[in-house]
């Protein structure tokens, strides 16, 4: 045979037993690869089989005449109701007139329609939610996830909540915890056996049996008010003639093929992200993320290569995809492979064989597809093989890419991922299906580990145990030390049919609640995938007002049924209204009772409305009482006095009155909202900067590395208001008076005798002592056990990293949370004390914005946010004494620790007004008061104007 020039196993010549072994022991893919690395790109597998994996094989046998050679009747087994799909066509005549009908339901341009996104968009946000709104273990799945958004392209608005509802979660459950394997390859090598021994097999060999999977697309086909950009709208159309079970065979198959495809694909990326060895890469990505916020999925270059790199390494099908040599026989990768020859190649192999073209496969590097863009790219291209190559590649690519994109953004944008250290790296092997592989313990639970102090919550408006996420997702196969690399013998060493005696595995996901960015009237929060143009008539990607997409959650049954908003606080914020006028005006709309002011952010509507129906009132509301009437922009202050509303817009200066006659219009006048303190404020500073109106050079005390500069240069509306407010406290500075700050040894001071020093030194470890002046906390009764040797262990452990890593920027975050937590003083004031004097220095201007979401997680009260000034103090104190003049950072300090919410008004004014030798000698502490001085006197000012305001 000619094909005995093929290299491969000499068993290979004569028998297949070898290679069906290995299927029904889940590891085909790891065999065939290891039989690639010994014995090169193309190798004979069994008598009339070969794999191949280059990139020439690939164009050969997938690409050749557009879709490449037929495939072989293992596609068969793939029959959905006993009708071929699109996807078991086995000839290329018969694929391409089903493709021709419904191609374009999954072209980009179709994905990318607004009603498709927002679909994609709004499940991302459940899934953040329902990770979010419980404290309790929950089991959830990503594969939920992709459940819903790919019934969404499917069959909106008749599309599954699986995320929010049980029952539709067991459907997606029949789908996914499929164990129905060494039944179908049986049906397959042995039909005849299967056919007269069916019902014995079964006792050992489930099939496959989806009743509810069934029922449901049966009913949904049913149907005849699909949206135009769904497939059932499509297959539905006169012209193709389909039948009803023709229509509801490919709708089921291709719900099938969105399920654990984008599921695992997103499981294992989301699991490579939080491991120690890739921890730098989401910190990348959430750089971007935050860098870019509002950006389309599909414009971020770091988000596309954490995905590229994510499925090469873990291709969601990365096995052979078998096709027939077509008869007369063919070149492939210059062996003759005479015709009717089982020919394949699997993206696991594929995609790691070439080392010129991805050195050190095995390793997860999302830089490799950015490095030198346009060295290998199209090498790197040729053999990206994950969604397969040529007319029968995977149709679903554009909607799984934008499904995995925005989650990743939704997810990443505001939270930072963590394994739990129970996770063993066995438990994660590769388990291979029938085409698709799956992790072999198949589910992971993900639990709240424990809920968050309530201030913490309540800054970030969410329930408790939001710093956490509760979540089920199924596993993936990585191990530590080397993520991609697996031992075969372990994943051989776990038969499939074990599966229910594989413990079930517990993984905890800690997300840390990243930076909320503050944007004046627009954008609080940046969940991109959940963002919405405040103007849902703009279509433009880059419109920079933006709100969070509706979010509900229906609760309850009968008529105690009710509707609660998840997010109106965020919405609400983002329109810079009320969420006292939001809910009233659905209220209103919806003819239903509302709560107008909840304690606990539950706002709520009786009876169930769904987030879509109530995302269009929104829109009304928003063209009632947020644009403005001649230019549309919604940057619009609401002024309610002698009985008229008016709208002032901030973009064109007009004032429009609101209509009175509007039910809500009535309810507007009745209850005027009073204005937050940092409203007016930055106002002010705004309003005061335009008088100047210089745009003064010495704005920004020349601190070119001030983190308020966008990256990209972008004007974000937030960098305006806050140079703003630089140069108006600047311009004060100068003209200030130079007068004396009033000192007062206060109730801020202790006792600092002798005595007492010496009292309280005693407590201290020696060394730490000196470093970090710990000294004078001797009223915190909240030490634990160790006493101080714990603080001074973390500022320890923070300096010798700053060693290691050659400088306090290169110190991760979360490594230093993940620290603090570990030596159990997360939550304390001390650990802010020795935060401030260790993670910052001489550039600390550049260096708040990056600290400033850790921060803030972890200054939660008064007494907080008190350590925190006095570490600043006892940072300029000692800096300056080292030679650094610091004291002319003190303002600009100060600016940007109120622009990242890390101190408030109150304190801050209080803390300026009375010197203290809590925390540095006196004469330290006055001269910190000097220079912050401007400052204070400025938020004072801005204090007593809103008091005017108010009046
Ligand atoms: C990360 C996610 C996904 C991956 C890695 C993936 C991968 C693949 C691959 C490798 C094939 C070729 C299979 C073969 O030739 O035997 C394929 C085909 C297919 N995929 Fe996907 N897929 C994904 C998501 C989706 C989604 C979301 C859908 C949506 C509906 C989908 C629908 C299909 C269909 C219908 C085919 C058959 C195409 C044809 O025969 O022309 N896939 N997919």
């Amino acid at each position: 045979s000619p094909l005995n020039k093929i290299p491969g196993p000499w068993y290979a010549k004569f028998t297949s037993l070898v290679l069906k072994w290995h299927e029904f022991r889940t590891n085909r893919t790891r065999y065939i690869h290891d039989l690639h690395l010994q014995y090169g790109p193309s190798v004979r597998i069994a008598p009339s089989e070969v794999a191949f994996a280059s990139a020439a094989a690939v164009k050969e046998i997938y690409c050749s005449g557009g879709s490449g050679y037929d495939k072989t009747e293992f596609y068969n087994l793939f029959k959905v109701y006993g009708r071929r799909t699109m996807f078991t066509t086995l000839n290329k005549d018969d694929h391409a007139k089903r493709k021709r009908i419904l191609a374009d339901r999954y072209a980009n341009t179709n994905i990318v329609r607004p009603q498709s996104l927002d679909g994609i968009a709004e499940r991302a946000g459940n899934f953040v939610n329902r990770c979010f709104q419980t404290n309790s273990t929950i089991v959830l799945g990503l594969h939920s996830y992709a459940f819903d958004c790919v019934t969404h392209h499917l069959f909106h608005p008749h599309a599954t909540d699986s995320l929010l509802s049980s029952k539709d979660e067991e459907i997606m459950r029949e789908v996914t915890f499929d164990d129905s394997l060494q039944n179908r390859l049986l049906q397959f090598y042995w039909p005849t056996g299967h056919k007269l021994f069916g019902k014995i097999l079964y006792l050992f060999a489930k099939p496959r049996e989806t009743p509810l999977a069934d029922g449901f697309v049966l009913d949904t086909c049913a149907q005849t008010d699909a949206a135009p950009f769904t497939l059932l709208n499509r297959l539905q159309g006169p012209d193709y003639n389909l039948d009803n079970l023709d229509i509801a065979a490919e709708c089921l198959d291709h719900m099938a093929a969105g399920i654990d495809t984008t599921g695992d694909a997103l499981c294992f990326l989301m699991w490579e992200l939080s491991q120690p060895a890739s921890i730098r890469y989401q910190k990348k990505l959430q750089d971007e993320l935050l860098a870019n916020p509002g950006a389309s999925f599909d414009r971020l270059p770091y988000l596309d290569a954490i995905v590229m790199e994510g499925l090469r390494c873990f291709p969601a099908i990365p096995m052979s995809l078998p096709r027939y040599v077509p008869p007369g026989g063919r070149t492939i990768d210059d062996f003759f492979v005479p015709g009717g020859t089982t020919v394949s190649c699997q993206a696991y192999s594929v995609q790691k064989m070439d080392q010129t073209v991805f050195p050190d496969p095995n390793t997860f590097k999302p830089e490799r597809w950015l490095d030198q863009p346009n060295k290998g790219d199209a090498e790197r291209k040729r053999l990206f093989f994950a969604f397969a190559n040529g007319g029968r590649g995977c149709v679903g690519k554009h909607l799984a890419l934008a499904e995995m994109k925005m989650l990743l953004q939704a997810v990443y944008s505001r939270f930072t991922t963590l394994p739990d250290a129970t996770m063993r790296p066995e438990e994660l092997e590769m388990s291979d299906q029938l085409i698709s592989s799956r992790p072999a313990g198949q589910r992971c639970l993900l639990q709240t580990p424990e809920s968050s102090s309530s201030s913490v919550n309540a800054r970030h408006r969410l329930s408790p145990g939001l710093p956490y996420v509760s979540a089920s997702l199924p596993q993936l196969t990585l191990s530590l030390a080397s993520p991609f690399k697996s031992s075969p013998s372990v994943c051989s060493a776990r038969p499939l049919a074990n599966r229910r005696n594989v413990p079930s595995v517990k993984v905890t996901f800690t997300l840390i609640q990243q930076t909320a960015l503050k944007r004046s009237t627009t954008v609080n929060t940046a969940i991109m995938a959940s963002l919405v143009n405040v103007r849902r008539d703009e279509s433009d990607p880059f419109y920079r007002y933006k709100m969070e997409r509706i979010q509900t959650k229906i609760e309850g049954k009968g008529n105690g049924i009710k509707t609660v908003i998840i997010n109106l606080t965020s919405v609400a914020q983002s329109l810079a209204r009320p969420g006292s006028y939001l809910i009233k005006y659905f209220g209103f709309e919806l003819g239903a009772q509302t709560n107008l002011d909840p304690a606990d952010d539950r706002w709520i509507i009786n009876g169930a409305h769904e987030a879509v129906k109530l995302q269009e009132l929104l829109d009304g509301f928003i063209s009632k009482f947020v644009l403005c009437k001649k230019c549309k922009n919604p940057e619009t202050d609401v002024h309610i006095k002698d009985g008229r509303i008016t709208l002032d817009c901030k973009a064109c200066g007009q004032r429009c009155d609101v209509d009175l006659r509007l039910k809500l219009s009535g309810f507007m006048l009745k209850n005027v909202p009073k204005k937050t303190k940092l409203d007016k404020a930055e106002r002010r500073a705004a309003r005061k900067a335009k008088q100047n109106g210089k745009g003064e050079e010495n704005g920004s005390g020349g601190d070119d590395n001030s983190d308020m500069a966008s990256p990209n240069g972008d004007d974000n509306g937030i960098e305006s208001d806050d140079d703003a407010l630089t140069r108006k406290i600047k311009t004060e500075a100068q003209i200030l008076e130079n007068k004396a700050v009033e000192i007062k040894d206060d109730d801020w001071a202790v006792d600092m005798s002798e005595e007492a020093v010496k009292a309280r030194q005693q407590q201290l470890p020696g060394e730490f002592k000196q470093k970090l002046v710990l000294n004078g906390e001797d009223e915190d009764e909240d030490v634990e056990g160790g006493g101080n040797t714990v603080y001074d262990q973390l500022g320890t452990w923070i300096q010798e990293q700053t060693e290691q890593k050659g400088g306090v920027v290169n110190v991760d975050d979360i490594d230093i949370y993940v620290k603090a937590k570990e030596l159990g003083i997360e939550s304390k004031h001390r650990t802010v004390l020795v935060l401030v004097q260790t993670i910052f220095d001489e550039n600390i201007c550049a260096q708040i914005g990056k600290r400033a979401p850790m921060l803030k997680r972890m200054i939660t009260s008064e007494r907080h946010e008190k350590a925190f000034l006095g570490g600043t103090e006892r940072l300029v104190g000692q800096l300056s004494e080292e030679g650094t003049d610091m004291y002319d950072k003190v303002v600009k300090i100060l600016q940007l620790y109120y622009h990242h919410d890390l101190i408030t008004e109150e304190l801050t004014i209080k803390w300026g007004s009375k010197a203290s030798k809590k925390y540095v000698d006196l004469a330290t502490s006055k001269k910190v008061r000097k220079a912050a001085e401007p400052f204070i006197k400025w938020l004072q000012e801005a204090e007593e104007e809103s008091d005017d305001d108010d009046e």
